[in-house]
């Protein structure tokens, strides 16, 4: 039977769920669909839980791991939801999911307040270009109201300490459970949850003119057709037909399918969350991290210069100082690479300090001065920068 094609009637963004583990964000993405899938006349799917982690290992322990897309419509927007993972071990899938988002729901535990990756979070997120947050005051059920007051400060008082105007911030009481069930007192506050994200998150700019550029989120096979990458197009537009290059598999191909969330697309746009089926790819030649692109029009390189932040042991960084060598794991868009870190003249950065480095890649990815990063090291973000500058040749050829 073929599918029913994607028809663009209202804007598109892109948001999500983060927060701590088990501070309910998975059972609030459920929430919000089911809520939506309720209104009259809706167009969106009611999503279960069960739906959302549904992988064994993810049934099993109770946890988030993989990040989960799910899409719904309010009166004004289309969104497409990443539901991001809290745990510890895999902040990894959650700055992946981070990369694509105009804008974040921040779940927040009435009941525990702010946890370490719930900080983490903010912090990653502010540095992969999220620009707005919404915070969700979760399990407010089972809170009482003067905690509730305390987690709320507390949460305004993280969210200005990382840029982002903790006063102006909407934050919205809910129970994603209750809600769940349809309890009415707790639908209406899911309502009011997605009444701020609609309001609060503005339509961002969308560079529709800009040649194409894909940060490959995910990679499938489909039986029969071939490979399919997944991501968010980050500017330019793509149609059906379109030759393009896979930066990181080195090879061009053509576009043969484009589909978001099952329904085909004649073309996608900067902000669409897309499945790119590409011809004649092999399955293993792409990666999470690649970047679908124009032919020709990005250079990859492995050097820069950036401004870095070095977390201080109190934001979870390291206690001893960085030198030059250091040689951590750099997150740029999707993509997770080792890199070699020059402190040039002054040789050694203490946790706490912002200093500049030069950086070289373990290998060439598509950069451009103002992409944000963050730097992470046995399983815990240590730094976050900003290129400032790429060096346009590579230190072969030039030297
Ligand atoms: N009382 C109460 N419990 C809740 C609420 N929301 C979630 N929970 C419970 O909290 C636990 C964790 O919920 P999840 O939705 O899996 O939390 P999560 O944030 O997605 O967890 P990770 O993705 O692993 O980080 C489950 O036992 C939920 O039933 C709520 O609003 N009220
Ligand atoms: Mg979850």
């Amino acid at each position: 039977m073929p599918k029913t094609a994607y028809v663009r009637t209202k804007p598109h963004l892109n948001i999500g769920t983060m927060g701590h583990v088990d501070h309910g964000k998975t059972t609030l993405t459920a929430a919000i669909t089911k809520v939506l899938a309720e209104r009259s006349g809706s167009s969106t799917s009611y999503v279960s839980f069960d739906r959302i982690d549904r992988a064994p290992e993810e049934a099993q322990r109770g946890i988030t791991i993989n990040i989960a897309h799910v899409e719904y419509e309010t009166d004004t927007r289309h969104y497409a939801h990443v539901d991001m993972p809290g745990h510890a071990d895999y902040v990894k899938n959650m700055v992946t999911g981070a990369a694509q988002l105009d804008g974040a729901i921040l779940v927040v535990s009435a009941l525990d307040g702010v946890m370490p990756q719930t900080a983490e979070h903010v912090l990653l997120a502010r540095q992969v270009g999220v620009d707005h947050i919404v915070v969700a005051l979760n399990k407010a059920d089972a809170g009482d109201d003067e905690l509730t007051d305390l987690v709320e400060l507390e949460v305004r008082e993280l969210l200005t300490a990382h840029g982002y105007g903790g006063e102006a911030a909407p934050v919205v009481r809910v129970s994603g459970l209750r809600a769940l069930e349809g309890d009415p007192r707790w639908t209406a506050a899911v309502e009011a949850l997605l009444d701020a994200v609609d309001t609060y998150v503005p339509m961002p700019v969308r560079y529709t003119d800009a040649p194409f550029l894909l940060p490959v989120e995910n990679v499938l096979t489909i039986t029969g057709r071939g490979t399919v990458v997944t991501g968010a197009v980050e500017r330019g537009t793509v149609r059906v037909g379109d030759r393009v290059q896979v930066l990181g598999a080195d090879t061009e191909t053509v576009v043969t399918g484009l589909e978001t969330f099952g329904k085909p697309m004649e073309s996608a746009e900067a902000g669409d969350n897309v499945a790119l089926l590409l011809r004649g790819l092999p399955r293993d030649a792409v990666r999470r991290g690649h970047v679908v692109a124009a032919p020709g029009s990005v250079t990859p390189s492995r050097h820069f210069t950036a401004q870095v932040y070095v977390l201080s042991a109190k934001e979870g960084g390291r206690r001893t100082a960085v030198s030059t060598g250091y040689r951590p794991q750099f997150y740029i868009r999707t993509a997770d690479v080792v890199g070699d870190v020059d402190l040039g003249e002054r040789a050694v950065a203490q946790p706490g300090d912002t200093v500049t480095m030069t950086v070289e890649l373990g290998r060439d990815i598509p950069l451009e001065a103002g992409l944000g990063f963050a730097i992470r090291e046995g399983g815990r973000t240590v730094g976050a920068g900003t290129v400032t500058e790429v060096a346009g040749v590579k230190a072969a050829a030039a030297g």
